[in-house]
């Protein structure tokens, strides 16, 4: 897939149904979502558990555009294999996450994947400068990893550094938590083009109901249009 900078929105599942997950995908996806947002959580790197391979096997089908797995477990390099296996098109794993990203990074990639490093709130961009090449994708979260529906942490500053240290590079600046369309503007304005949004997307619709996901979702889009060169 070529590298675009348009503003994508990929809707985080992890505030889908959880008993509907099938439909809930293609709702938001008819509905005008970029990516498919995956959280997978393991109850030890973060205090909550989602998803493993066998969930985002079933996930796969009904997904049409980008499966985005953010991996949010220590260690990722023994389940890489079976991410790739499971149909995950992009693989983020978190810089906190072991000693060795720089290795993690090479091994995403040569299963077949993209490959992305995320930053918890309190880790300096510095962190991934060394990664850049490796990498397609910085995950900024702008909340402690875990669960859905937090208050947004201000990560601007961060956001503009790594659009600097990224220069040319062909690499996506995604923001993960408290993604709405007050805080859009404010992370796109500093340099970010994929923006996670759960309960803002989710909030309101159901797949009986899904045009509210549509609105939801151009709600966060055209709030960024103001900030756009
Ligand atoms: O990774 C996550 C939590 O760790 C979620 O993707 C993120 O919090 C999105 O949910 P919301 O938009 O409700 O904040």
């Amino acid at each position: 897939m070529s590298f675009d900078r348009k503003i994508k929105i990929a809707p985080s599942i992890l505030s889908a149904d959880f008993a509907n997950f099938g439909q809930e995908i293609q709702a938001i996806e008819a509905q005008g979502a970029d990516w498919v947002h995956v959280d997978v959580m393991d109850g030890h790197f973060v205090p909550n558990l989602t998803f493993g391979p066998p969930a985002v096997k079933a996930f796969r089908p009904h997904v049409k555009t980008v499966m985005d797995v953010h991996l949010m477990i220590t260690p990722v390099d023994p389940y890489i294999d079976a991410y790739a296996e499971a149909g995950a098109d992009i693989l983020t794993a978190h810089v906190e996450a072991g000693p060795h990203t720089h290795r993690t990074l090479q091994a995403i990639r040569a299963a077949g994947m993209r490959a992305g490093v995320a930053l918890n709130p309190g880790t300096p961009a510095e962190a991934v400068e060394h990664l850049l090449d490796l990498t397609d994708l910085v995950c900024v979260m702008t909340v402690n990893p875990g669960f859905g529906g937090q208050k947004f942490i201000d990560m601007t500053a961060k956001i503009r550094r790594l659009r600097q240290m990224i220069g040319d590079r062909p690499v996506h600046i995604e923001i993960d938590g408290g993604v709405d369309p007050k805080t859009a503007p404010l992370v796109v304005e500093a340099g970010a083009d994929v923006l996670v949004a759960g309960s803002a997307v989710f909030k309101g619709g159901s797949v009986s109901n899904p045009g509210v996901y549509g609105e939801n979702i151009r709600a966060i889009r055209n709030a960024t249009q103001s900030v756009m060169a």
